[in-house]
C-alpha cells in the first residue's frame, strides 16, 4: 500500500438482529479496531435489516436500521450478508439476491441449507461469491470447516453426536434437576437456545437438518433434511428416563450419519439411551458433541457450546473475518462439497440396539414366549429384566419386561414389535428406545 492510499472499508449487510444477530452486530461494532487488523481492511456495517423497527435495538445506530431486506441486499455494493434471520423463506431469496448482486454470505440458517444447499453453492460459485456456515451446525463448535478443509485429504465414515442444544439442555434438566418437560424447554427458549418455532428442536426437524448438512459435507453428496430419519423428544417419558437410568444409560437426541457396505449413506436423528460410559452421556446442558471416525484419523471428537447468541455469534464472526480476508484479497473460496451421488438406505436397513419394554401376563413360560418372538426374527438377546409391577394391577399384566437387543436391523425389530403388540400375553404401550455405546 502506498503513503496515503486508503483503503475503502469492507461493506457489510446484516439481516435480523434477533438473539443470534444482535451479538454480531455488538461484536462488529465493538471489536471494529482489532478485526481490521486481523482482516487488513475495516469492516463497515452499512444495514441491519429487520422486522420491527419500533423495537429498541442498543448498542447498533438507529440509522442503520431497515425493513426493506430487499432494498438492503439489492444495493450493489455489499462485500459480506449476513443472514441471521432464519427459515427457508424469505431467507433464501434474500441469500440469492445478495448473491447476484455480488455479496459474500455468512449464515448460520441450517434450515435453508439443509432445504438445498446445492442450489445455493452452485449460485455463490457462479458468481465468485463465499457461503460459510459454521454456525449453522454445533453452535460455536468448529465442525464444518474440519469436515471442509481439515479432513477432506481423509476418508470420514461416521459422523455422530448431539448437534441439538434445546434438547439436551430439556433432557438434561428433566434427569439431573426433576423439570418437567414444558418448564425445561421454556427455560431453553429464554436462554435464547431454541429455534423461533420450538417445535424444529423438540421434533427432531433441527438435528435432522445439521444432519444433513454434515452427512454431505462427510461424505460429499447431497443431503437433504427431509431425506434424514428422524424422531424428536416428545414422545420420551419419566418412565423412559427411569429405565434408562436403571441400564446404567442417559437419554440424549442423538444424530447419526455413517456409510454403509454398499457406498450408500444412513442418517438418522432419535433419541437413544447413551451408556454412562460413552463420552456422549455426560455432554450437559445446551452443550453439542460430535464425533468423526475417519480411515486415517482415527477418532476425533468435538466439544462445546451449541446453542445460545454469544457461542454462535462466534462461529459467525469467525466466518466473517474469513470471507473478509477473502475479499481483500479478491478471492472466493470457491468448491464443490458435493462431487458424488450417494443414496440415502431406508431406516429399516439400518441397524442398532435396542431398549423395548412391555407388560406381560404372570403366567408360567411367558419369559420363554417373549424371547421366541425376538429370536423367530432373529434378533438376538443381549440383557433380559424382570420386575414385578403390582399383582392387583386391573389390566392383568402385573410384570415388566425390559429386553436389551444386540445389533439388529430396524426392519427386523420392527416385526418383533409388531408381533409383541399382537400377543394376548402382552399389555399394550411397547416402548423402543434405541441404544448407543453400551
Ligand atoms: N440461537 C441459537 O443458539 C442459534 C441459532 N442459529 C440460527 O441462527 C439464525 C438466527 O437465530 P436467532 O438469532 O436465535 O433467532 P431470533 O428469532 O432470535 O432472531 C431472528 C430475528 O430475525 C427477525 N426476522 C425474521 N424474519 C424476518 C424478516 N422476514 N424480515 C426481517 N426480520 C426478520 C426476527 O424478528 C428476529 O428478530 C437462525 O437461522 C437459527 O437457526 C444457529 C445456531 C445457534
Ligand atoms: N435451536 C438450536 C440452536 C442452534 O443451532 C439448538 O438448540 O441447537
Ligand atoms: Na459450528
Amino acid at each position: 500500500m502506498g503513503r496515503g492510499t486508503v483503503t475503502k472499508p469492507l461493506k457489510v449487510a446484516l439481516l435480523g438482529a434477533g438473539v443470534v444477530g444482535s451479538q454480531v452486530a455488538r461484536i462488529i461494532v465493538d471489536q471494529g479496531g482489532t478485526l481490521e487488523s486481523r482482516i487488513g481492511r475495516r469492516l463497515e456495517l452499512v444495514g441491519v435489516g429487520v422486522r420491527n423497527l419500533d423495537v429498541p435495538r442498543p448498542g447498533i445506530d438507529p440509522e442503520l436500521l431497515t425493513d426493506d431486506l430487499d432494498g438492503l441486499v439489492s444495493r450493489g455494493d455489499l462485500d459480506v450478508v449476513i443472514e441471521l434471520i432464519g427459515g427457508i423463506e424469505p431467507a433464501r431469496g434474500l441469500v440469492l439476491k445478495a448473491i447476484g448482486h455480488g455479496a459474500s454470505i455468512v449464515t448460520a440458517n441450517k434450515a435453508m441449507l439443509a432445504d438445498d444447499l446445492g442450489a445455493l453453492s452452485a449460485a455463490a460459485r457462479d458468481n465468485g461469491v463465499d457461503l460459510y456456515y459454521e454456525a449453522a451446525v454445533a453452535g460455536a463448535i468448529p465442525i464444518i470447516r474440519p469436515l471442509r478443509e481439515s479432513l477432506v485429504g481423509d476418508e470420514i465414515t461416521e459422523v455422530m453426536g448431539i448437534v441439538n442444544g434445546t434438547t439436551n439442555f430439556i433432557l438434561d434438566k428433566m434427569v439431573t434437576d426433576g423439570v418437567s418437560f414444558a418448564d425445561a424447554l421454556a427455560e431453553a427458549q429464554e436462554l435464547g437456545y431454541a429455534e423461533a418455532d420450538p417445535t424444529a428442536d423438540v421434533e427432531g426437524h433441527d438435528a435432522a437438518a445439521k444432519a444433513a448438512i454434515l452427512a454431505g459435507l462427510a461424505f460429499h453428496t447431497e443431503v437433504r433434511g427431509s431425506e434424514v430419519f428422524s424422531e424428536g423428544i416428545t414422545e420420551v417419558t419419566p418412565g423412559d428416563i427411569a429405565a434408562a437410568e436403571q441400564m446404567g444409560c442417559t437419554i440424549k437426541l442423538v444424530a447419526i450419519a455413517k456409510l454403509t457396505d454398499d457406498d450408500r449413506i444412513i442418517v438418522k436423528v432419535h433419541p437413544a439411551m447413551v451408556a454412562n460410559k460413552h463420552p456422549l452421556a455426560s455432554v450437559s446442558g445446551a452443550y453439542n458433541a460430535i464425533f468423526v471416525n475417519s480411515r486415517e484419523a482415527g477418532e476425533l471428537m468435538f466439544l462445546g457450546a451449541g446453542a445460545g447468541g454469544n457461542p454462535t455469534a462466534s462461529a459467525v464472526m469467525g466466518d466473517v473475518v474469513t470471507v473478509a480476508r477473502n475479499r481483500a484479497r479478491g478471492t472466493a473460496g470457491h468448491f464443490s462439497p458435493a462431487y458424488t451421488r450417494r443414496q440415502v438406505a431406508p431406516i429399516g436397513e439400518s441397524s442398532a440396539q435396542f431398549y423395548v419394554s412391555f407388560d406381560v401376563v404372570d403366567r408360567p413360560g411367558i419369559l420363554a414366549k417373549c424371547a421366541a418372538v425376538f429370536g423367530k426374527h432373529n434378533v438376538s438377546l443381549r440383557v433380559v429384566q424382570q420386575s414385578y409391577l403390582d399383582d392387583t394391577r386391573a389390566d392383568g399384566f402385573p410384570a415388566r419386561l425390559g429386553i436389551m437387543t444386540h445389533q439388529t436391523l430396524e426392519s427386523q425389530l420392527a416385526q418383533v414389535i409388531d408381533e409383541l403388540e399382537d400377543a394376548d400375553f402382552v399389555g399394550s404401550g411397547v416402548r423402543v428406545m434405541r441404544v448407543e455405546g453400551f
